[in-house]
């Protein structure tokens, strides 16, 4: 059942501790409780989003930033980006960022997950392994808009929990990008299916949105099963750290949770589980309370003055995120792109009310419906004498995204029609770290995701700005359609790559994908906090399941990689039941 807070649960004990209802917290409560045999308490901070209907609007996804629903996170100051602070917005609600992300599904290369099988050592995390996983997830349900190939059945599941289509709403974009393909067919392959394990080249791209709403880990895993009566949810409920309860050999057990309401002044207590606690806050919040629960740098932890239990300056290495750069271009007036229903009220009260009515409408529009995965050129500078940073060649450096509107972060306009075209830098060769500057659970980390800290990443944005240019002045894309580049572009694309890479310093931000800061690795290595079946090292009781474990970030964005990651994790967490 759902409760409001701790003081409400039912007298039980839990063999099982979720701290986190997102996206990973949302499929393991789930998957955990299905056969009947184990109690299992998923603790979330934020709240129910079932009357917030911006979380369920596909349009309205970024309506719910700097709301009560966000973490509004901040990073420190990034070199990278000459000094800038970037917000990473986050979701802090049931459902967690699954309940605000822009919906794209994408799982990466197979090379992403191949090379999880080589860091750990465990074939498990292949490719091949994780297909059936994929599957598990999936209740897929369209084919290609274009009726030319069948994206379900080779690749795709039908009966999963999690409902995933091609977005119902037809964009003004959609035919010229798709013949794009074939005028650029060198650049821009048409590809199927970006998530059969080759995701080069262009193709449409699948959105977790089902009957033109949101679908996310709350709505269409934990929700359906809220009433098993081995499964209980308390919303409303901080995780200020975790208790070790004992020892077991020379290893401590940490099975206990300490917990207060959102107020910070409030009482702390403690609920302890049974088997294990599985720590699923996300990529940011996850190191965090290892650290105050004294698991981390000892430096950092002494200088705090929290007691070190276990040493392992790991925690909180090797965090990222993908770099985003937004390439605008005007579009002819008369192109109804989605400017018009965010400029003019009226249209947009219509369509919300066609929305209440039978979810269809032009609020059906969700993330980008094509999506393109680029390789970097090898023959010029820096890549020709630098180390590729992606995981292989099944595998893009940079990811071009479309939307049908003016979507800047740095400006907003009152008229006009817009096309942006999203660069993502989505094998990006700079790493930062997440650490503690507070012994506070109440105060956020200090999050450095080091964006463009390499300028391998300056690199390809650039190259991923000069594709968009190329793909938006090809013939396809000029035809009654895209009309000239806008803003500082104009001038950046006059001047040529110096001047791009500066535009890019000046203006990239995140993708909010904040992933690694936990990484699993090989059993008993020491580059890295999780061992391959998702157990902190040095510990008894302990697990991580969220973005922060990845072992190397996907070609891809992260939700995907999330749900793929908490299925296996399941079967784990299972596998070593008592
Ligand atoms: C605005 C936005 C847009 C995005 N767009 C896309 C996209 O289009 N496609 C895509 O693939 N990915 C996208 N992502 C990324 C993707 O959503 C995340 O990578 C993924 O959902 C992370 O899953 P997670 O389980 O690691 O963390 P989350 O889903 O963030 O879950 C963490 C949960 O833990 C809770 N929590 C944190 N700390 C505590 C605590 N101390 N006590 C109790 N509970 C706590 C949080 O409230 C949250 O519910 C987007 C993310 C955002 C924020």
């Amino acid at each position: 059942a759902l409760y409001n807070s701790m003081t409400d649960l039912p007298l039980r004990s839990y063999d099982y501790i979720i701290v986190g209802g997102g996206t990973a917290g949302g499929v393991l409560g789930r998957r955990l409780t299905e056969d009947g045999s184990k109690n299992v308490l998923v603790i979330e901070a934020g709240a129910n989003p079932d009357d917030i209907i911006e979380t369920q609007i596909p349009f309205y996804a970024t309506k719910n930033f700097f709301t009560k629903r966000d973490w509004n996170f901040t990073t420190v100051s990034q070199a990278g980006l000459n000094g800038r602070a970037v917000t990473i917005n986050a979701g802090r609600m049931l459902g967690g960022s699954s309940s605000m992300t822009q919906m794209v599904w994408i799982r990466g290369g197979k090379d992403d997950y191949d090379l999880w099988a080589t860091v750990t050592g465990d074939s498990g995390w292949s490719w091949d392994a994780l297909l059936p996983y994929m599957k598990k997830i999936e209740h897929f349900s369209a084919d290609n808009p274009d009726n030319s190939v069948d994206m379900v059945s080779t690749y795709h599941g039908t009966n999963g929990p999690l409902g995933i289509t091609i977005d119902a709403w037809s964009y003004p974009s959609d035919p010229h990008i798709i013949n794009a393909t074939v005028e650029l067919a060198s650049e821009f392959p048409f590809n199927p299916d970006v998530s059969s394990g080759n995701e080069l080249g262009m193709g449409w791209s699948p959105s977790t949105i089902e009957n033109g709403a949101r679908s996310s880990s709350w709505t269409h895993y934990l929700r359906p099963v809220i009433n098993r009566t081995n499964l209980d949810v308390v919303i409303n409920t901080h995780v200020t750290r975790l208790l070790q309860t004992g020892t077991d050999g020379d290893k401590p057990v940490f099975r206990g949770v300490e917990y207060a309401t959102s107020v910070p002044s409030s009482n702390r207590n403690v609920i302890n589980a049974t088997h294990e606690v599985i720590l699923s806050a996300g990529a940011i919040m996850s190191p965090q309370i290892l650290m105050l629960s004294g698991i981390g740098s000892r430096s950092t932890l002494s200088g705090l003055g929290i007691q070190t239990i276990v040493d392992n300056p790991e925690v909180g290495q090797h965090f990222h995120d993908h770099p985003r750069f937004a390439s605008i271009y005007t579009v002819a007036d008369d192109v109804p792109t989605m400017d018009i229903y965010i400029q003019n009220a009226t249209l947009e009260a219509e369509a919300l009310a066609q929305w209440k009515v039978d979810r269809t409408g032009p609020l059906v529009a969700g993330g980008p419906k094509q999506m393109s995965f680029s390789r970097n050129p090898t023959d010029i500078a820096p890549f020709n004498t630098s180390q590729d940073p992606s995981s292989g060649p099944t595998c893009g450096h940079y990811q071009l995204a479309f939307a049908d509107q003016f979507a800047s972060e740095q400006t907003t306009v009152s008229s006009g029609r817009y096309l942006t075209i999203i660069t993502n830098a989505i094998s990006q060769a700079s790493y930062g770290n997440i650490t503690i500057g507070s012994a506070s659970p109440f105060d956020p980390p200090l999050i450095n995701p080091n964006f463009l800290g390499e300028y391998y990443d300056v690199a390809t944005l650039r190259e991923g700005v000069k594709a968009s240019q190329r793909l938006a002045s090809s013939k396809s894309m000029t035809d009654n359609f895209v009309m000239s580049p806008f803003g500082n572009l104009v001038q950046a694309l006059d001047q040529g790559d110096e001047a791009i890479e500066s535009l890019a310093r000046s203006e990239s931000t995140t993708t909010w994908q904040p992933m690694g800061s936990t990484r699993m690795t090989r059993a008993g290595g020491t580059d890295g906090v999780l061992d391959p079946t998702l157990k902190v090292f040095g510990t008894v009781g302990l697990r991580v399941v969220d973005a922060g474990a990845f072992p190397h970030g996907p070609a891809a964005s992260s939700q995907a990689p999330v749900y793929i990651l908490a299925e296996r994790a399941a079967d784990l967490i299972k596998a070593d039941a008592p």
